[in-house]
């Protein structure tokens, strides 16, 4: 068996639960969560939105916090919740032990560098492993979406923009737009991925808009009163380059909107909505 049962609970007629699993790309043990509807059954799979969470988080917080799964389970969509890094005693983490760094801070990429290389394969962890296995495993389509909060905001962006055939609309809250230029982007993409600044391009999701076309719907949701917008998110230079481009990527500005899951809760249902919309045009 590849999944031992860790949780459920049932919930808006469909079942929360957990599961841990041995990671073969991140060389540890690693646990998810996954929401499935009432629908979803071995005759009559769903397709899956798949959820990353931002610095400090773990699978629980979106499950916990987003209110998500009365529109989910309304609208027939399974959320799978991965963790936002390698696990483990045998993971190195931040020396200063920070929360931007390290664990709970894998950036969705594949490090490059020592001693991060061995674990820290977050990348190839969500588009290959994990969806291999949510397939196997559960009343699941291949069909396929992706969103995330922040630091999981530029994962969904950035894996999104690179696997065009895999996820078929891509949203994100409060991303990192522009890593390569912040001070959270360039700790991280430091240690991973090493100074040569030529190789982060491939995970900075304004760099990739400028060079790649987009044939896949992005929208974005940010808070006005988010402190980490400023010095952290740039979502104006992302935006800015879409409508050069003219490519369809809807950023709203949701005034008096902090950072928090408050903020995620309050717009989750559209995004839903919108990722449900894609994923049945795509039958
Ligand atoms: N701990 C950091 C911020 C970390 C943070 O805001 N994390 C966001 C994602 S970037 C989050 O989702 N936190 C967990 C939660 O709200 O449940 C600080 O206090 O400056």
């Amino acid at each position: 068996m590849d999944l031992s049962h860790v949780s459920q609970s049932k919930v808006f007629g469909g079942w929360h639960k957990q599961y841990r699993h041995d990671s073969k790309i991140l060389n540890c043990p690693m646990r998810f969560s996954i929401f499935l509807p009432l629908n979803a059954t071995d005759t009559t799979p769903v397709p899956v939105l798949y959820w990353l969470s931002g610095l400090t988080c773990t699978d629980e917080n979106f499950m916990q916090k987003a209110g998500a799964f009365r529109k989910a389970a309304e609208l027939g969509i399974a959320i799978v919740a991965p963790d936002t890094s390698p696990r483990g005693d045998s993971v190195p983490d931040d020396p200063q032990g920070s929360y931007d760094f390290g664990l709970g801070a894998g950036f969705y990429l594949n490090a490059t560098q020592e001693p991060w290389k061995k674990h820290y394969q977050m990348y190839s962890y969500i588009t290959n492993e994990l969806p291999k296995l949510i397939e196997k495993n559960f009343p699941v389509t291949s069909r396929k979406a992706i969103s995330g909060h922040s630091m999981g905001g530029h994962g969904a962006l950035t894996i999104g923009l690179k696997n065009q055939d895999q996820y078929v609309s891509i949203s994100a809250f409060s991303p990192i737009c522009h890593p390569s230029i912040v001070p959270w982007g360039q700790k991280a993409f430091r240690h991973y991925l090493g100074e040569d600044k030529s190789s982060w391009s491939e995970y900075d999701a304004t760099e990739l808009l400028k060079a790649w076309s987009l044939k896949r719907p992005i929208l974005i949701d940010q808070g006005d009163a988010d402190n980490f917008l400023e010095e952290q998110l740039k979502p104006e230079i992302l935006q800015s380059v879409a409508l050069q481009k003219q490519l369809p990527v809807t950023l709203r500005m949701q005034p008096g909107y902090d950072h928090s899951y408050f903020f995620i809760q309050t717009f989750i249902g559209e995004h839903l909505k919108f990722h449900a919309h894609h994923l049945s045009e795509s039958l």
